[in-house]
């Protein structure tokens, strides 16, 4: 099995996803802009289709290729970061949420609940 690794690439796309979509919310076109017009319907439909593309990534990691399953991922981020604009929830308050469980196993995390 091959590691995640670390990514630059992933985080200069990510950032530039960002900014994309912070640009679309100013001055998209919801005729030209699929993130206009995604964000234009509100954070419901934006939720939609987090749960759709989410199920399509997991229907992907069950049974199709590698190339699939890395495409859906990529649906799947770029659906999320137009929820959280949707929200008004920034990239930082994301980055916050992983900092702090950083070095914090997910089995202990949820003992102490
Ligand atoms: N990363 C994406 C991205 N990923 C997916 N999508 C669109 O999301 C839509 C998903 O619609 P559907 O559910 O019908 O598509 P689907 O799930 O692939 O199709 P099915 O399998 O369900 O049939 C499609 O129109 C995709 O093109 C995206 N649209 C935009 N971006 C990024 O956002 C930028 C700005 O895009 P616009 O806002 O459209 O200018 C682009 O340059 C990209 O960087």
């Amino acid at each position: 099995m091959t590691d995640l690794g670390s990514s630059d690439r992933l985080a200069a796309a990510l950032a530039h996803l960002g900014s994309t979509i912070d640009a679309r919310a100013k001055e998209g076109d919801a005729s030209k802009s699929w993130t206009a017009k995604l964000l234009a319907k509100g954070p419901e439909s934006c939720a939609e289709k987090v749960h759709e593309e989410g199920m399509e990534l997991a229907e992907a990691v069950r049974r199709e290729s590698d190339a699939n399953v890395a495409s859906e991922a990529a649906d799947v981020l770029y659906h999320a970061f137009v929820a959280l604009r949707s929200r008004g929830v920034s990239l930082d308050d994301v980055a916050a949420a992983l900092e702090k469980r950083q070095g914090i196993s997910g089995i202990d995390e949820k003992a102490s609940r």
